[in-house]
């Protein structure tokens, strides 16, 4: 079951990616918010520094989305049905480091974008 090439990695990588864009609708929710926030970032002319700030953010979000939901399958594959305190708390913290990258990402997206649409549409 071990990857011999590189190119198999690869495809093992996307792979995962793609079943959790199908599976999970907070990682669609996400990279369509993804979509969104670099076409307006494309649309306001943002900096090269302010860029590498919202692809970060961006990537810290999905990255966190990713990670929660293969803690997610690797719990349900331990514990199935069963209830277990520490599967509780496994999905929970996962859960909160997600919640964390998300509401930092809009805390950012607010201090970058905010300013520029009060400049352009009420300024
Ligand atoms: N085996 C379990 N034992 C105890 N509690 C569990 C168990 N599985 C899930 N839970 C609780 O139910 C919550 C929701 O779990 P679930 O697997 O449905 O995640 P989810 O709703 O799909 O999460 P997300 O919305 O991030 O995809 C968990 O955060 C946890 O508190």
């Amino acid at each position: 079951m071990k990857n011999r090439h590189l190119t198999d990695s690869f495809r093992c990588a996307f792979r995962g990616i793609f079943q959790a864009l199908k599976t999970e609708k907070n990682f669609k929710l996400h990279l369509l918010a993804m979509i969104i926030v670099m076409l307006m970032a494309w649309y306001f002319h943002l900096s090269t520094g302010e860029y590498l700030v919202l692809i970060i953010t961006v990537l810290l979000v999905i990255i966190t989305e990713l990670l929660n939901t293969a803690i997610e399958y690797t719990v349900d594959l331990v514990c199935g049905n069963r209830y277990s305190e520490l599967a509780k708390y496994a999905k929970d913290i996962a859960a909160g480091a997600t919640l964390l990258a998300a509401l930092g990402s809009v805390i950012i997206g607010c201090i970058i974008f905010l300013p520029k649409i009060i400049e352009r549409y009420m300024g």
